[in-house]
């Protein structure tokens, strides 16, 4: 499982500074997609190639009794809680202040390993501000300046060390993919996991101790298996699973990071909320396959029904590649059709996509319609290979590639989609320039 870095610090300190600088690497993946707003305190981030998860709590403070602040607090204290690393900030030019010292005495009892980073340290005497902050008691302070990226990288090496890579074992076919279902508090998560376990069989289902591996349940359904990847510690009461945490955050992006397909559950009931639209972007980001579950549709009326697909039209317009499915997990009705797309989304992950095929279906669409010339050059695809699974990554070879628009990406990948029937994957689209169109020119 991915390691998940909480960083945590009094306001106006740099966090947020270096949130960004620890997931920015992904960034680039999924700029630009239409009516995608991004989770500003959840990100993945990659050093070489490690992933992780990046959790930054808005300034804490842990003595604040109500209002904002405790609620601040309170998801601060949850976020440490799930933590596997916690990284303290402190301001190297500020100095120490009793708010650190307060966040320190908390940090030392959050029984996980806390590095002490100063930042804002470019510049500045290390000598002194490593003495002003080792009387915090939480060990020698790491010097980093995130608006610069100073030391940043070492940190992160230096941090994840002790967590064991992740040897992304091969995931055998007969055990079927590896779902997670996922969505904000009360859209019916739990009853959709009973509908899914409930009657069929449950593969000897253990509960693991102390690991802190993301707990799976195989289970058989229609002749077929599946893994299901618990997001809130499931616990079997009586005959049926039961939530035992209430949502959280870090737990459904672990079990995204850990699935090859994402069960998205929307209640019908409901309006899209932000917290919707961030879990899918967090699903899009990781590059999972996704299947959208709008539950609850037994309960609401054509009105309500029609009112859904605009407000989903408009929010939720960056999952164009999912199959949406309006279901009721209370009554068990649309599960086989949402299994299906489970299915189709899975083979389209890890579909084989053959190089002459690609090759053709690429010059069919730049038939269809030409890369738009960019200044003098004109941009030429040749060919194109795959790069990648899961998500699948196209890799197109030509010259003059380095501007093409998303517009024209965006019609690439849809050409992709339609020639291969990759329903329920995003796709990756890399270019790559073989030859310098200016070197003969003079
Ligand atoms: N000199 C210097 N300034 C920095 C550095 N990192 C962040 N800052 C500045 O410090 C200020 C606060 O940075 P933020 O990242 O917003 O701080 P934060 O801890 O997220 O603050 P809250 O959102 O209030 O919790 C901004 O003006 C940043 O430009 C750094 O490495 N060096
Ligand atoms: N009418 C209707 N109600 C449903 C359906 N699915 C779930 N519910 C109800 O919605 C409520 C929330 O369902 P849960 O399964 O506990 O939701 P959850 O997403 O697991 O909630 P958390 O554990 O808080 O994250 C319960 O009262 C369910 O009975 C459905 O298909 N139709």
């Amino acid at each position: 499982m991915k390691p998940t870095i909480v960083l945590v610090g009094r306001p106006n300190v740099g966090k947020s500074t270096l949130f960004n600088r620890l997931t920015r690497t992904r960034d680039a993946l999924v700029a630009d997609q239409p009516g995608l707003t991004r989770d500003r305190h959840y990100g993945i981030g990659r050093v070489g190639d490690r992933d992780y998860l990046v959790v930054d709590t808005a300034g804490f403070d842990p003595v604040a009794k109500d209002g904002i602040m405790h609620e601040m607090a309170r998801q601060a204290e949850q976020a440490i809680a799930e933590a596997d690393v916690l990284l303290f900030l402190v301001d190297g030019r500020a100095g120490r202040t009793p708010h650190d010292e307060n966040i320190a005495a908390r940090l030392r009892r959050a029984g996980r390993p806390v590095h002490l980073v100063v930042n804002k340290a470019e510049g500045i005497d290390r000598a002194m501000v490593a003495a002003d902050f080792h009387a915090l008691g939480l060990g020698d302070p790491l010097p980093v300046s995130a608006a610069h990226g100073d030391g940043v990288k070492q940190l992160v090496e230096l941090v994840l060390a002790p967590f064991p890579t992740d040897d992304e074992k091969e995931h055998s076919d007969d055990e079927g993919p590896k779902v997670a279902i996922v969505g904000r508090p009360n859209v019916g998560k739990s009853t959709l996991v009973n509908t899914l376990l409930g009657e069929e069989r449950v593969i000897a289902f253990d509960m693991p101790g102390t690991t802190r591996d993301a707990i799976s349940i195989p289970f058989e359904r229609g002749g077929k298996r599946y893994t299901l990847i618990d997001t809130a510690g499931l616990r079997r009461r009586g005959k049926v699973f039961e939530a035992v945490e209430k949502f959280s955050v870090i737990k459904t992006l672990q079990a995204v990071q850990e699935c090859n397909v994402v069960v998205l559950v929307l209640d019908a009931a409901q309006d899209i909320s932000d917290q919707d639209a961030h879990i899918a972007g967090f699903a899009l980001e990781a590059g999972r396959a996704l299947v959208v579950a709008i539950n609850k549709w037994d309960a609401v009326d054509n009105y309500r029904r029609d009112r859904l697909e605009t407000d989903i039209a408009r929010k939720l317009a960056f999952l164009s590649f999912a199959r949406f499915h309006r279901i009721s997990a209370l009554k068990a009705e649309g599960i086989v059709g949402l299994l299906k797309s489970v299915d189709a989304a899975y083979s389209a992950a890890t579909a084989n996509l053959a190089t002459p095929r690609l090759t053709r279906a690429l010059q069919q669409a730049v038939a269809r319609q030409a890369p738009p010339r960019h200044g003098l050059a004109r941009p030429k695809m040749r060919y194109a290979h795959q790069g990648g699974m899961n998500p699948p990554v196209i890799v197109i070879h030509g010259n003059a590639l380095d501007d093409i628009p998303q517009s024209y990406v965006r019609y690439l990948e849809r050409c992709f989609m339609d020639a291969f029937d990759l329903k329920g994957t995003p796709l990756r689209i890399q270019f790559r320039t073989t030859q310098n169109p200016y070197a003969t020119r003079n």
